[in-house]
Formats: structure tokens, sequence, C-alpha cells
């Protein structure tokens, strides 16, 4: 036996003398028996063999280029990172679980910079799913994750996982040499060697569950080619609206006289997909307005949307929608909803009287600066989308958090030449909201509403976005 296979031997045996490793009948996370366990958590309690383990690891890395940083894997394999990162110098970052609510409200703990190469430290893999957790949030702080070394490779097809997904994985130990060092040395007969061989067999992780969400395609895929993606009518409608007028283009129209809202639509209604109001700004509301906006959205074929952001419990929200002097639900075939109070407000918009077809954009993020939306709030809100495929038609958002294709982002704060104003609102330019921010359909407002000529900058933005759509697609 070779000098490394020896030392990887005598660990086996120590870690199977500690009950890290056991054999009988055990339930697994996704409630199948298994015969064999690992539970590396018990070796914090002892340092000699988490020095074995470090030395270990750190011979395995040194094949390894680029690596800048280190993260275990919450919880079990922090301390064997820190282990390691002790052993070896290189500094360590931490994965939060959740992200704080006080403070930074940071996901990834330490120091670091964008652009880091950071290795992955696990204990055991059998689908490679936490790991590929912890890799997206790193990779969401900017960092670059290529490799992972873990100690036990389970075999049940968790390398495959992660090669799909970008990451490499190096284990010290496979469980087929795992077992037979045991054996070996005695610890367990040629039975128990066939039973677990068995299991295995019998349990290889589906490669495809776990496979990103094909990331090219949201930004890759045509709108044409993504219909067949939407669970919600209005989506498809809004897709099949935007193929054919060959616009992107939503206009904020925040006018405070009916007349001029109406003359608006008209001007613009050929450039359009969607007209997006604050129906409760309008002085001179009445219902007689709705009656003509609909027929020119008819039209013109664009969509109504009122932009009513509804956030508060969920009875409330139905009365919100469908009741008052507005009756949203009876016009507007889109709304918005803040993710802030969870699922009520979404069955709300969904169990309402009103149309039959309605859809949801709820908001991820925000143009405002300083707003107080944090990571995990965003990461929640794309949750709770994709709870609700058949209302939720996009995400308000001013980056691209999703790749799924049947899924839109429409994306405010659009301006050729301004980037800001005086109350905190911040602009991009239509380029840079498609090519750079993802965004499906742009929301633009007074970069339209206070030109002298509506029509006309209307269409300048619905060009510009077009052709920034046609090279994405292309690229
Ligand atoms: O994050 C958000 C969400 C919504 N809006 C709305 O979009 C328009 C933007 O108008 P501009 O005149 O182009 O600034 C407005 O109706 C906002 O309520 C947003 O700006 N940012």
């Amino acid at each position: 036996m070779s000098n490394e296979n020896t030392k990887l031997s005598n660990f086996a045996v120590e870690l199977f003398k500690i009950n890290a490793v056991k054999f009988g009948e055990y339930k697994t996370k996704v409630g199948i028996m298994t015969p064999v366990y690992c539970d590396l958590r018990v070796i914090v309690s002892y340092p000699k063999l988490m020095l074995t383990l470090a030395e270990l690891l750190t011979e395995k890395l040194h094949s390894i280029k680029n690596i800048d940083l280190l993260c275990g894997v919450p919880y079990t394999a922090l301390p064997i990172g820190t282990a390691v990162s002790l052993k070896t110098g290189i500094p360590m970052v931490m994965r939060r679980k959740e992200a704080k609510d006080y403070g930074t409200k940071k996901l990834i703990e330490g120091f670091y910079k964008e652009g880091d190469g950071c290795l992955i430290i696990e204990d055991v893999v059998t689908s490679g799913s936490s790991i590929l957790e912890t890799v997206n949030d790193l990779v969401g702080a900017g960092l670059k994750c290529t490799d992972a070394i873990v100690l036990l490779n389970r075999e049940q097809g968790g390398d495959k996982i992660l090669e799909g997904n970008g990451i490499k994985m190096h284990a010290l130990l496979t469980i087929s040499e795992l077992m037979q060092y045991l054996k070996n040395a005695k610890c367990i007969d040629d039975a128990m060697v066939k039973k677990v061989q068995d299991y295995l067999a019998s349990t290889q992780v589906d490669s495809n569950i776990l496979k990103k969400d094909p990331v090219e395609d949201r930004l890759k895929l045509s709108f044409e080619k993504r219909i067949p993606f939407t669970k919600n009518l209005v989506a498809t409608e809004l897709l099949k609206i935007m193929s054919s007028k060959q616009t992107t283009l939503c206009v904020a129209a925040d006018l405070t006289n009916s007349t001029d809202i109406l003359n608006l639509a008209e001007q613009v209604g050929p450039h359009i997909c969607a007209l997006k109001t604050h129906i409760d700004i309008v002085d001179d509301f009445h219902e007689n307005l709705l009656k003509p906006l609909k027929e020119i959205a008819d039209r013109h074929n664009f969509i109504l949307f009122e932009d009513r952001k509804f956030a508060d419990i969920g009875k409330t929200v139905e009365l919100q929608y469908s009741k008052g002097v507005y009756k949203i639900s009876s016009w507007a075939k889109l709304v918005t909803a803040h993710s802030l109070c969870g699922k009520g407000v979404l069955d709300a918009i969904k169990g309402a009287e009103g149309l039959e077809n309605r859809g949801v954009f709820l908001l991820a993020e925000l143009s405002a600066a300083g707003n107080l939306i944090d990571e995990a709030y965003v990461k929640k809100t794309l949750k709770l989308a994709e709870e609700y495929p058949e209302l939720i038609v996009g995400l308000v958002s001013q980056n691209p958090l999703t790749n799924n294709p049947g899924l839109l982002q429409l994306t405010p704060g659009v301006q050729i030449d301004t980037k800001s104003d005086n109350l905190g609102q911040q602009y991009n330019s239509p380029e840079i909201i498609v090519l750079e921010k993802g965004a499906d359909i742009a929301v633009v407002g007074r970069g339209i509403t206070q030109s002298n000529q509506p029509a006309v900058a209307a269409l300048n933005y619905k060009n510009i976005l077009w052709q920034a759509y046609l090279n994405r697609i292309k690229q």
C-alpha cells in the first residue's frame, strides 16, 4: 500500500472507531433507509483526527489552481475549513445560512474581493445540493467557485451533478474505498460491503434534478420561444404582444389628469406592450376614464397595468384590489405586489372577483436609492414567485435574478441621459438595463411623459430597447 493509501486507510479506521461512519439501518434526510451513515459532526471532539483530516485535505488542495479563499459548507465543514485555513494560511470566508436581519445583512462573512477564487470544503457529498447552495451565495457575492474538496464521495451521483454545474469535486475517499479499507481492517464483513454496494446502485441521484436552471435560457431565448415556459395567461399574452409589436417598452403614465392619460395612451400606444398607471394619483378620477382607456389598449394591443404595489394582509389586499373607487381587478390585467407580507397577498389577488386573466409582477428589488431590500429578501421573493407560477408573470428587479424563461423581468428606472432625480430615483440607460441588468420589459416614465413629443420619444426608446434585446439573444 502506498504511503498516502496507508494514511487514508488509518484515517478511515479512526472514523469508524469514533462512530463517524456507522453501519445498520439509518433514515436519510430524504426519508429513505441507508445501511451506511456518515456523521462527521463528531470529529470536532477529536482534535488529533481533525488535524489529520486538515493535513490530508491540504495535500489534496495542492493540485488545485487559483485558490484565494476557502469556504466550508455550513455547518459540519465550517470547523474543517477552519483547520485547513490554519494549516495552509489561506484565508477563509463563511457563508451564513440566513442573512442576519441587522447590521451588515451580509450572507458572506470575512474579507474578500470580487473575482477571488474560492475553494469549497465539504464533509460528505450525496447529491451535491449543499455545495451548490453555498456556491450560489458565493457567486452571488462576486466570488469564483470551480472546485470543491470533500472528505467522502458517497458515489450516488453528486460528482456528476456538481460537474454539470461547473464544480469539480476532489474527494479524499469514495465510499467504495472507505468500505474496502474497513473490510481490510476487519471492521466490517463482505456481507456489509455487498449490502452497501446494492444500496448505492439502487439510490443514484438523478443528475438532472439539481441541474442549474439553464443559465443562458431566459436571457438568450427569444420572447417567442419563451411562450411555452409561461404558466400565466397574461404573461403569454404579453410575450405575444412583445414579439408581434417588437416592443419591450412599458410606459409609466404617471400623470394626474384623465385627459392627459388618454392622450398619452393614444400617442404611445403603437409603441408599447403595457401602459403602467398609478390610478390613485389621478385628480379627476372617475370610472368613465376606464372605458376609453380600455378601448385604446385594445385598439393598440397593449396591456393595462396598475402599479399598486400591494403590501398588506390578504383580506385588505382583496378589498383594495377589487373594491373602492378604482376596482382595479375589473380593468388592470397586471398589478404589482410586494412580497413583504407573504402568501396572503398573492392568495388574495388570485381569489378576488374581477377579470378572469390576471397576473402579478412581484417586487424583488427597487430602483430607489437607499431602499431597505437585502439579499435574503430578494432570495425569499424569488422563492415565493416560484411557488405561484400560475399567477406570477415576473419580477420587478434591477438585476437578473432568475434564469427561468417563464418569468419576465420588469425593470423601472430607465432614461437615456439622466442618472437620477432629486428624490432618490436611479436611472440606467436602455442598453444597460437590457444587456447588463437582464431586463425583458423596461418601464419608462418621465423620459417619455416629460418629452414635448411623447410618441417620438416612445418610438426612440422602443427601438433602442428592441435592438439591445436582439443583440442580447444573438450574443
Ligand atoms: O423599483 C421601482 C418600482 C417601480 N417604479 C415605478 O416606475 C415608474 C418610474 O418612473 P420614472 O418617471 O421613469 O422615474 C414610476 O411609476 C415608479 O412608481 C420605480 O421607479 N422603481
